[in-house]
């Protein structure tokens, strides 16, 4: 391990990406490889099956690419745990962690929302955000969280502390990325209810959440040398956005997508591809973190004519509300170590 460790300081950059192996994480670690082929990948899954297939995707365009497997379940603390406690057995530093898992279970369109948004002022809106025409259901993990709220955001907030000593150090800065949403809402928010144990919209709230977390990472750990960003990778198809109409079989799709470029051109936000819902992640691995905006949200775009570029969004989040949900996060940790008798 000491070996290892001695390796991973001499300089190749160490990226860790959770949910890599499918949609934007997949596309995004192609994209990475494809600019820096030294670099040091660590694909952080919960299904070792799908990562080793990712891999081996990865290593066929790159071959010679040091890519390696982590399996973890953002959902679980034991994972998380164990996960972190292996990443600091293999590297010595952390420069970027992309933190892009994510789940919207169970998702229920509401087909009379939309077509009466679609005949409405608001339907660009509409479309780019997917506002008021997606439900979740949510279930309870066997830690007794919200999953969504636990798999989204508390097991990344969880990795982030645990990898705390990689990430600050001294002389080094780090970026910590984390794959938001324009579907995240202030309204679907609660400080009383930062689980969304009550409402219907678990993913909009988790995604707000994940907005107001990077604001209180940069606030509190910016000094240390630990730089917080999030980005939107636009609407993209994935397993995630195919879930939302399953009962469209593969041919229905395909007749959709015209009408999808379509719409890309009056909201550029369709990015529809994972390669384009990439694009932000990837620019933010060129960027100087210090000349980062906390406030603003980057959001991958594609024009109409099919090319891509990256918009900083305002974000609307507050600093108190956001530390107010920094300090509910560390009771949170605090309570699950209590349990665990790790504290
Ligand atoms: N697609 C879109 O239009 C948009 C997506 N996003 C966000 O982009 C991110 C990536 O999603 P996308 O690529 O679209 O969808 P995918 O479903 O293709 O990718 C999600 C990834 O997260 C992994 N994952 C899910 N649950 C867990 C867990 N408990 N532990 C570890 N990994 C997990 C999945 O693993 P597995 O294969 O095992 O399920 C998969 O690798 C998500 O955070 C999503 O919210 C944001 C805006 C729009
Ligand atoms: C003709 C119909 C088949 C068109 C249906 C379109 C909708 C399914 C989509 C329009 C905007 C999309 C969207 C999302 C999901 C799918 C749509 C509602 C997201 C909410 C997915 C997850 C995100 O994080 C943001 C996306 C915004 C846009």
């Amino acid at each position: 391990n000491k070996l290892l460790k001695l390796q991973s300081s001499k300089m190749n950059k160490v990226v860790l990406v959770t949910g890599a192996n499918s949609g934007v994480g997949l596309a995004l670690c192609e994209r990475l490889l494809g600019e820096d082929p030294g670099l040091q990948l660590c694909l952080a899954c919960r299904n070792m099956c799908r990562a080793q297939a990712a891999r081996a995707a990865l290593l066929a365009s790159h071959p010679g690419a040091q890519v390696g497997l982590l399996q973890l379940d953002t959902s679980s603390v034991t994972s998380v745990l164990n996960a972190a406690k292996e990443v600091k057995l293999r590297y010595s530093q952390m420069d970027y962690l992309y933190l892009n898992a994510g789940i919207m279970p169970n998702p229920q369109f509401d087909v009379k929302a939309f077509f009466k948004g679609v005949f409405s002022r608001n339907v660009v809106n509409m479309l780019a955000t997917g506002e008021g025409i997606l439900k979740q259901k949510d279930s309870i993990t066997a830690d007794g969280m919200q999953e969504v709220f636990a798999t989204n955001l508390f097991g990344h907030f969880l990795l982030v502390r645990e990898l705390e000593s990689l990430l600050c150090q001294a002389g080094r800065t780090s970026q910590v990325i984390w794959t938001s949403s324009i579907n995240a809402q202030q309204s679907a928010f609660s400080l009383e209810d930062v689980q969304h144990r009550q409402g219907s919209q678990p993913y909009s709230s988790s995604k707000y959440a994940t907005d107001l977390l990077s604001v209180a990472l940069n606030t509190h750990l910016n000094s240390q040398g630990l730089y917080s960003s999030v980005i939107c990778p636009g609407f993209v198809m994935t397993k995630l956005t195919y879930a939302i109409l399953p009962a469209f079989p593969d041919f229905l799709w395909s007749l959709v997508m015209p009408l999808f470029w379509f719409i890309r051109i009056f909201t550029n936000t369709f990015t529809l591809t994972p390669y384009n819902g990439a694009e932000a992640l990837l620019w933010l691995f060129h960027q100087k973190p210090e000349s980062l905006d906390p406030y603003s949200k980057y959001h991958s775009l594609t024009s109409g004519r099919g090319a891509n570029h990256i918009q900083p969004r305002k974000m609307d989040v507050d600093e108190d509300l956001s530390q107010a949900l920094y300090v509910k996060l560390l009771e949170l940790e605090h309570g699950v170590r209590k349990r665990r008798g790790t504290e």
